[in-house]
């Protein structure tokens, strides 16, 4: 089969404005094939791989072209060819000049860039993470980080259960694993769209990566309780959370976002889910949210963040994002946490995540609220795991600390901690 110059082409227009960083990736593809209908799915296919291929590789794609072929400025059409590389076979492509054919075909060994370029992460990412955790593991991370992710599901336990949804998904041809760690996830690893098919616009199903089903499990909930989802978003843990209580108790999901909480509604009518009261709030001091102050059993803080740790899916943050933002969130997360802790009764829990893979917004952030609040003790991790009957390896005692090279989920940080006075 000879591919058309047009897959070329698309790459290129699409690299061009996909370096500009001001435009998600699948934002950016879906309004192109929108406009390009004569592309197939298998052309479709490759050229979103190419488009994500730079996102993951952008450096050493940038590097080999500057060093091995001696040029000045990085062409798009080579960085096409590049992003390509591994995705088509060359005697495939028509329309290539000589020079084009020899710049695809050359063996490029990428072990021989150095670490930073190696890890394609920004360098002062790179340097924070060799700070964090050492040159060898963070190249470890990003070699896995820096690669596309499977899809996780999470079942519905209010509509049905994972045996009986994998074999459903057989009748879609859609085979998936149940998920290592997380009791209700399963795992896809083929690309597949969901969007249409009832399990999933009827709410049995929700995709949901398995580091986030996981936070719902070690939060230990119980029946009957009233729980503040303090930063709800559009109600990914939050429906994870009812689900696990059966529709017991109140859970308030709380959002600067309206966008966010109406989208929410509407995931919480799918899922048949009753005892969910979605509120928008001005901010986290917001004065309509004083009447659950000392009421609730375990307040989640799923804080704003960089969103570092979701790197496989969302491979653009580290190119735009700017050491000056996470400063500039460290304060939100402090300021929501303290907050949040109020709404908390004695004997209940505060729960702080992210999925971020910097301690700033992770440690150091729980450090800083237990300097100043003497009223809450962190609470073990690994107690809770085996509690929950989780066979997940953590390195560490008190915190739940996800990694991809380890856990193969998104990187994700929680701390639990109980209001003892
Ligand atoms: C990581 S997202 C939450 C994702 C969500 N928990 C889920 O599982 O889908 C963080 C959320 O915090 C919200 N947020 C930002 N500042 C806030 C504040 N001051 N108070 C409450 N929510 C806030 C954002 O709108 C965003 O939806």
């Amino acid at each position: 089969m000879k591919f058309s110059i047009l897959i070329i082409n698309s790459v290129e227009k699409l690299l061009n404005k996909i370096l500009k960083f001001t435009c998600s990736p699948n934002k950016l593809l879906s309004n192109y094939f929108r406009k390009y209908k004569k592309l197939g799915i298998f052309e479709r296919n490759i050229i979103s791989k190419a488009v994500y291929n730079l996102l993951y590789n952008k450096s050493i794609y940038f590097y080999f072209i500057h060093n091995e072929f001696g040029n000045k400025t990085v062409s798009l059409r080579n960085l096409t060819l590049f992003c390509l590389k591994d995705l088509v076979n060359i005697s495939c492509i028509e329309g290539l000049s000589k020079k084009e054919f020899y710049f695809f075909n050359k063996k490029i060994d990428f072990n021989l860039a150095p670490p930073l370029i190696k890890s394609n992460f920004p360098e002062w990412l790179f340097t924070k993470l060799v700070d964090q955790y050492g040159e060898s593991e963070t190249l470890e991370l990003s070699k896995k980080i820096n690669q596309s992710a499977s899809l996780d599901l999470r079942v519905n336990l209010l509509k049905s259960k994972r045996e009986i949804i994998i074999k459903k998904l057989l009748d879609f041809s859609i085979f998936c694993n149940p998920t290592p760690y997380a009791p209700f996830g399963l795992r896809i690893t083929k690309k597949v769209s969901l969007k249409k098919i009832y399990l999933f616009t009827k709410g049995i199903i929700e995709i949901q990566d398995e580091s986030s089903q996981l936070l719902t499990h070690i939060i230990e909930v119980k029946r009957g309780e009233l729980i503040v989802d303090f930063c709800a978003g559009s109600g990914g843990k939050t429906l994870a959370i009812g689900s696990l209580i059966r529709n017991t108790g109140y859970i308030y999901s709380l959002d600067i976002s309206k966008k966010k909480i109406e989208e929410l509604k509407k995931r919480v009518i799918r899922s048949g889910l009753s005892n969910v009261y979605p509120i928008v709030i001005k901010n986290e001091n917001d004065i309509k949210i004083k009447f659950l102050e000392n009421k609730a059993n375990r307040v989640l803080v799923d804080a704003p963040c960089s969103g570092l740790g979701t790197l496989r899916r969302n491979p653009d943050i580290k190119w735009y994002q700017k050491p000056f933002f996470i400063d500039k969130i460290n304060n939100t997360q402090i300021n929501i946490l303290n907050n949040a802790s109020k709404l908390v009764k004695i004997k209940g829990y505060l729960i702080y995540s992210t999925c971020s893979i910097l301690k700033e917004e992770n440690e150091d952030i729980v450090d800083k609220f237990m300097a100043i609040n003497k009223n809450f003790c962190l609470i073990p991790i690994k107690n809770i795991l085996k509690r929950q009957k989780i066979k997940l390896l953590i390195n560490d005692n008190y915190y739940f600390k996800l990694l991809t090279n380890i856990h193969n989920t998104d990187c994700f940080f929680a701390a639990i901690m109980k209001r003892i006075k």
